[in-house]
């Protein structure tokens, strides 16, 4: 009986970096002995007076955060990029090369509430966090010397969260990093060659086939890349061609918060764990550059595989040669499809 393609070992092409994943849908099986993480644990007190982002509480720069009661906005107190970096080069043969990178990071706390997360929050609280992203993507976006606003949300300590107050991280910097880059790239030379954007013919191409979708509303659909990395990795499309968060209309926010939402709690579901993860969104640069091919969309990663305990390792051959992935797109996107909208702390 000859199989398929996609039931043995097979590669897939990202069109978005231009880059293969290996997939090997037999392998889930495989026994495991390897390290088995300790599941994250639901935050139940909504004030932690030792932590640094709840509202009244002194952060490690000395400073006293305000009594705030809805988001809190501030300037990284270790900031990974600095406004006063220079923008002077070296070049030793072409072979050693560096430049100055000056930028500008800051925190989000979603919420005063220690104990929520988005999966949590409601939708008016999760539209105003969107709001917030779209005035700080704007307000940082002037800046002459910032071409590039990447907002992301680690969550979970197994994804190098550092605190579990539902918060999130801006980077805005004066080049356009690696990933922004190809994928900015990739959908230019898409729309020069075929007269279309990428993303939009992709999310046309995915609602037709309907193999990946895991939830979708009128303005955004969640659906699991035919491409996907990462186990449960999914990725968030507006239907509109729209290039920035400052460019969605106000449906569009609601849209966008009722997505997250939905996806959160499916993710939750998934082993009954809040579940660890980065995500992120991809927005046109801010060089001045008008950018027309540019689709806004958010990349989430999420590492757990098999339960709230076995991760996937991008390790070995995905640091020598490819990604690889077990489980396929597809399977993902019917289990995240099959999770209640209800949120299990909740039934
Ligand atoms: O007092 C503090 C604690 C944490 N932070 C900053 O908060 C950020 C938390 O984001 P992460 O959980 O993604 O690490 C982190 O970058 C850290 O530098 C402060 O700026 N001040």
């Amino acid at each position: 009986m000859t199989l398929l393609l996609e039931q043995t070992s097979h590669r897939r092409y990202n069109p978005l970096i231009r880059e293969w994943v290996l997939v090997s849908p037999h392998r889930m099986q495989r026994p495991w002995q390897g390290q088995m993480e300790k599941p994250a644990e639901a935050q139940v007190s909504a004030y932690e007076p030792e932590c640094y982002l709840c509202p009244g509480n002194r952060r490690a720069n000395g400073e006293i955060n305000p009594t705030y009661a809805g988001t809190f906005v501030f300037d990284n107190d270790f900031a990974a990029l600095r406004s006063d970096a220079v923008t002077t080069e070296r070049d030793i043969e072409g072979l050693l090369r560096a430049r100055g990178e000056p930028g500008i990071c800051r925190v989000i706390c979603f919420s005063p509430r220690h104990d929520l997360t988005i999966a949590r929050m409601s939708m008016s609280e999760i539209g105003r966090v969107i709001g917030v992203w779209g005035e700080q993507s704007d307000e940082l976006g002037r800046l002459e010397a910032i071409n590039s606003v990447q907002i992301f949300e680690n969550r979970g300590a197994m994804m190098g969260a550092s605190n579990p107050h539902p918060h999130c991280q801006i980077w805005a910097g004066n080049s356009i990093p690696n990933e922004t880059a190809k994928e900015g790239a990739a959908q230019a030379d898409y729309q020069a060659d075929h007269g279309g954007c990428l993303l939009c013919r992709y999310l046309a191409l995915e609602e037709k086939l309907n193999e990946r979708i895991v939830y979708r509303n009128e303005h955004f659909t969640v659906l699991v890349p035919y491409w996907a990395v990462w186990p449960f990795e999914t990725l968030v499309l507006p239907r509109r061609h729209v290039g920035a968060l400052n460019e969605l209309g106000g449906d569009e926010t609601m849209g966008l918060a009722d997505a997250m939402s939905r996806l959160a709690v499916r993710y939750d579901n998934l082993f009954e764990t809040p579940l660890p993860y980065s995500m992120g969104f991809h927005q046109k640069p801010t060089d001045g550059q008008p950018h027309h091919a540019w689709h806004l969309h958010a990349h989430y990663y999420p590492p757990l595989l098999r339960s709230a305990t076995v991760r996937k390792f991008m390790v070995g051959f995905e640091m020598l040669g490819s990604p690889q992935r077990d489980i396929t797109p597809e399977s993902a996107a019917q289990r995240l499809r099959e999770m209640s909208s209800v949120h299990y702390l909740d039934r």
